[in-house]
């Protein structure tokens, strides 16, 4: 479980004088799902299609198994781009065997597993229908299994909830907690929801500006900002969010106040305890709370306390 299988030695990527990934320094250990988080145009992208060699960095290093990324060897790796990448004509289960046998996979083994990955994304009353009949939702989970069809010992998922319903998603999350634990793969996603960070990944990378600002598992992460609560609040005269949140910022045992999207987030140990002396706070500024919840630290916590901005999103 420990061992590496990928590692980015300063990897940095600019497309003419922007900086899209800044020196980035990690390791992915076999048998993980690895998250990549970050608000939209981050440099997750960027960043993991450099890891799997399909693009090259302006300098640095990417070794997959001990080895450059350019000598890995066709099927380690299987991909799942952001865009739907399928041939309309065909159906399910015709796409899904045209893609085995790309790779070469043999037939008795492939028609075995294409079965099973019909069955297991959900698909298989659908395997004879043509691409263009599907939803969107089947599309997604065809354009996984096209990627997963020749057993790559990687897989790489590039925002796969985007655009999926509450119910495709749960598919998706169990068939990919499946490929980790039953076929021991090594899977990285990049997701700029929070939730789906935090229950997917084993360890996440949090990225912004193309810059790793920080690597753990979500719970140590959240652990980082602190125990303890999240009192949300929206105030009466928007314009004295900066001057309630300089008050709440010095109280005792408040960890944080900050503005995010017009509302403030205050952290404190027993934030329910607070509230009075908090509430007292905002009528000294001249104003009273519109609307206040409590709820706990989340990833986007973190995220906030890293950059002093939410996700975005
Ligand atoms: N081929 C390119 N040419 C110029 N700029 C690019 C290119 N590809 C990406 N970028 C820029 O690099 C930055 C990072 O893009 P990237 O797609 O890696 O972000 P992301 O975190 O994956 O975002 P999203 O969540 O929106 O997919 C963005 O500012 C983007 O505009």
């Amino acid at each position: 479980m420990n061992d590496v299988i990928i590692e980015a030695r300063d990897v940095t990527r600019d497309f003419g004088d922007f900086r899209a990934v800044d020196k980035l320094n990690l390791k992915i250990r076999k048998g993980e799902v690895f998250g990549f988080l970050g608000p939209n145009g981050a440099g997750k992208t960027t960043s993991i299609s450099i890891m799997v060699g399909l693009l090259l960095p302006t300098s640095g290093q990417v070794l997959i198994n001990g080895e450059e990324v350019d000598k890995v060897k066709k099927g380690t790796i299987g991909i799942c781009p952001q865009e739907l990448v399928l041939w309309d004509f065909l159906t399910c289960k015709e796409s899904l065997m045209l893609m085995g046998e790309m790779y070469d996979v043999p037939r008795d083994e492939l028609e075995k597993r294409v079965e099973k990955l019909l069955k297991d994304l959900f698909l298989t009353d659908k395997a004879d229908t043509v691409v263009t009949k599907l939803s969107g939702g089947m599309k997604r989970r065809l354009n996984l299994a096209m990627a997963v069809v020749h057993q790559p010992e990687i897989v790489l998922l590039d925002e796969p909830s985007e655009g999926l319903d509450p119910q495709s998603r749960r598919v998706l999350w169990n068939y990919i907690r499946n490929l980790r634990d039953d076929e021991g793969k090594t899977v990285i996603l990049t997701t700029h929801l929070m939730d789906e960070a935090d229950r997917l990944s084993d360890r996440i990378a949090i990225i912004d500006h193309g810059k790793l600002l920080k690597l753990d598992t979500p719970t140590n992460l959240k652990k980082e900002i602190g125990e303890g609560d999240v009192v949300e609040m929206k105030l009466s005269h928007p314009e004295k969010n900066q001057e309630v949140t300089t008050l709440l910022s010095v109280m005792e045992d408040v960890h944080s106040a900050v503005e995010v999207d017009g509302s403030l987030n205050v952290r404190a140990m027993d934030a329910v305890g607070k509230l009075p002396k908090i509430i007292d706070a905002v009528e000294k500024a001249g104003c009273h709370v519109l609307d206040l919840s409590v709820r706990q630290n989340t990833l986007e916590d973190v995220f906030i306390d890293l950059t002093g901005t939410g996700l975005r999103e």
